[in-house]
Formats: structure tokens, sequence, C-alpha cells
């Protein structure tokens, strides 16, 4: 079996990218240091190696013991405001864990390599949907980071025969279909997260950031893609780096728009109950609208998504997070409370 090393695989995406591998037929190997991770999102039988990317000795001998032959790499900061608050904080370990991962590749003669990218490297694009060759203009440090770290897997592409897929995430939301796993941070600030928690009782309304925006009700517009579908994704990567096929950066979204009020409509829907909301500001630093060319990665690598509704997204993440809730709240479970 082809073992994969995938750091931060204790965490949201990663996890779910772990049951993936499991699932595809592949051997994952989890680096994680646990700062935002949960030991237990890692399955049994799957080793865990506890400690930090950017220790590139820890990595190297991991690679080589497991005699991994492809990385995929999640471990990083990824809170935005937290990154204008701590830039130097997320510089070091988006960057340095980048730049110690891929000395201890080079090291153990690993080639192949995932890399977690981000919309968030487009800044406020010009042009809706955003395609991948515009320009890149972070708007915040956890942008910054993130270019910063493609164009340094790039230099050692370059220099050291390394092959790499950058994937580009939009929005990613919901949880594992099948009930394995989730987002796990406490505190949502994403919008799913959030509306899920509106709906569950355990927060009053959801501030809606900005009704005034150029768009066609006037709120946000994303391209929410399912976190298990972008897990396939990242399969798809990592057969085209062991064919041997070549370096791309590619987009990871459906290509379809929803606003912040379709978003809430649709927990509504879900959950069988209103979702109170008020309108607020805009957001600092949010673009209006953030949508994909998403052709690449399904012409390129054969992606082919099968989460693709906002309603399977949001009916996934509420099912998740009414695990957490109260019995009582659970969406559809009326009764709960008495056969608990
Ligand atoms: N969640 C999103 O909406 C989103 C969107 C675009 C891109 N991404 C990217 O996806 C990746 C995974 O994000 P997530 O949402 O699963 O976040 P997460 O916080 O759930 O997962 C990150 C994992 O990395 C681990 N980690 C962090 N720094 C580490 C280090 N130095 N050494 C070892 N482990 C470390 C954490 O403990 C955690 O388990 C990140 O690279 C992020 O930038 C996420
Ligand atoms: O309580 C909330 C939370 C969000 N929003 C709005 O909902 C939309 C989505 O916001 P999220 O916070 O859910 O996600 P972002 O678009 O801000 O950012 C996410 O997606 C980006 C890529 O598109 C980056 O990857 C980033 O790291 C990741 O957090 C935005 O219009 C935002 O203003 C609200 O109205 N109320």
């Amino acid at each position: 079996m082809t073992a994969v090393l995938v750091t931060g695989g204790a965490g949201y995406i990663g996890g779910q990218a772990v049951l993936a591998l499991l699932d595809a037929g592949y051997a994952p190997v989890v680096l994680d240091d646990l700062s935002t991770g949960l030991r237990d999102a890692v399955p049994p039988g799957v080793p865990l190696v506890v400690g930090d990317v950017a220790d590139a000795g820890l990595v190297a001998r991991t690679l080589r013991a497991h005699r991994a032959e492809a990385v995929m790499h999640f471990a990083a900061s990824l809170v935005v405001p937290e990154s204008v608050a701590h830039p130097l904080a997320y510089w070091r370990n988006n960057l340095a864990g980048t730049l110690g991962l891929l000395e201890s590749c080079v090291a153990a003669g690993v080639r192949r390599l995932v890399f977690s990218s981000t919309a968030a490297v487009y800044g406020i694009p010009e042009v809706l949907p955003v395609r991948e060759d515009v320009p890149c203009r972070p708007i915040n440090p956890y942008g910054a980071s993130k270019l910063a770290a493609e164009r340094l897997i790039g230099d050692a592409s370059a220099a050291h025969g390394l092959s790499f897929v950058a994937l580009r995430y939009f929005n990613v939301a919901g949880a594992d279909p099948a009930g394995r796993t989730g987002r796990r941070r406490p505190a949502a600030t994403h919008l799913i997260a959030t509306a899920c928690d509106a709906a569950l009782g355990r927060r009053d309304s959801v501030t809606v950031y900005g009704d005034d925006y150029d768009t066609p009700d006037g709120t946000g517009v994303r391209d929410y893609v399912h976190v298990a579908d972008l897990a396939t994704a990242h399969v798809a990567a990592l057969r085209h780096l062991l064919e041997g096929g070549g370096n791309l950066t590619l987009n990871c979204g459906y290509g379809r728009g929803h606003s912040v009020l379709a978003v809430l409509r649709a927990v509504e829907r879900a959950a069988g109950r209103s979702v109170p909301h008020r309108i607020a500001p805009r957001r600092p630093g949010d673009p209006p609208a953030l949508v994909a060319v998403a052709d690449g990665v399904r012409q390129i690598l054969g992606w082919r998504p099968v989460h693709d509704s906002l309603d399977r997204i949001v009916g996934d993440a509420l099912a998740w997070e009414g695990r957490r809730a109260a019995p009582s709240l659970l969406p559809g479970r009326p009764n709960a409370r008495a056969h608990a």
C-alpha cells in the first residue's frame, strides 16, 4: 500500500482527507502538533506522530520510517483576523512550516506534494469568477503567507525535481456524510457553522455582515465546497502525481456562488426552524463575492464531486453540529430527549 504523510491530519479538512485516503486504499500517516487538531480525529489504526511540521529532522525520520511516497500538507494557521493581529506567528507557521517540510522531503527523497492553498491568495478579484492565472494580491497575512508558500514550493520543485498540486480551496463547509468527522473548533466564525449554531439554539442570531454589496440580494457571495468532495480532489491530485503528472495550481470550488441570505434559508430548510439574523456593517477585508472558475480540477484531475449542492453541505454540517448539541435540539428528532 502506498504510504502518504498527512500533515495536519488531525484537523477538519486533513481528517476528512485521511478518511478519503483509507477509502481509496492508501496508507495515511498523520503528523500533527495538535495545536487545533484533536487526537481522536485520527481514525484507529492510522499512525499519529505528534510534532511540528517545521521540525525537518522529525518529518524526514517519519517519511523514512513509513516509506512515504507522497505528502499532503494541511498543517497551517488559518483564521484571517488572527493573522492580522499576529502576522509573525502566521508567517512562521505557514512559511517556516512549509520550508521545514520541503527540506525533509528533499532529504528523504519524497518528491510528490499536495498543498492546501486558499482563495485568500486572490484578495479582492477584479473579474469574477476567478481564474487561477489572475494576479494574486492577498489582503491579509494569512493569504500572503499561503501565496509565499506556493512560491517556495515552486522554487523547490524547479531545483529538486519535486512535483506538486496546489489546491486553492474556496469556502470549505459541511461534514463527513457518514458522520465520522467534521469541524471541531469551538467558537464558530464561519457562516455555515455560525448559522447551524443559531438553528440549534446555541446562539441567539446570526450577524449578516453587510447587505449593500453589489450582489443580487446585497449580501456577500461565496463558492461553498463540501469537505468530502474536497477530500476526493486531494486523492485525485495524489493519483495524478503518482502517475507522473506535472505541477498544477487549481481552484477547488463548484463554480457557483451563494449569498449569505441564501445560506441562512438553506439552514432554515434543513433545521425546520427559523434562524434569526440581524444586518450589521460590512466586515473589514471581506470581498463582495468570490466564485471559482473550477474547470481545471474536473478536466485535468477528473474530479467528480458528488455533494455539489448547498442543501447537502448545510444538511451534513447541521447533522454534525447537532451531535454536539442538546439531544432535544437535534434536527428531525423532536422526541430525542424522551429516548435519551
Ligand atoms: N477551512 C477552510 O475554510 C480553508 C479554506 C482554504 C484553505 N484552507 C487550508 O486547509 C488546511 C486545513 O485547514 P482546516 O480547516 O482543516 O484547519 P484545522 O485547524 O482544523 O487543521 C489544521 C491542522 O494542522 C495542525 N497544525 C497546525 N500547525 C501545525 C504545525 N506547525 N505542525 C503540525 N501540525 C500543525 C493543527 O493541529 C490542525 O490539526 C490549512 O492549510 C488551511 O490553510 C482551509
Ligand atoms: O457570522 C457571519 C460569518 C460570515 N458572514 C459572511 O459570510 C460569507 C462567508 O464568510 P466566512 O467567514 O464563512 O468565510 P470567508 O469567505 O471569510 O473565508 C473563508 O474562505 C476563504 C476563501 O474563500 C478563505 O479560505 C478563508 O480562510 C476562509 O475562512 C462572507 O460574506 C461573510 O461576510 C456573515 O455574514 N456572518
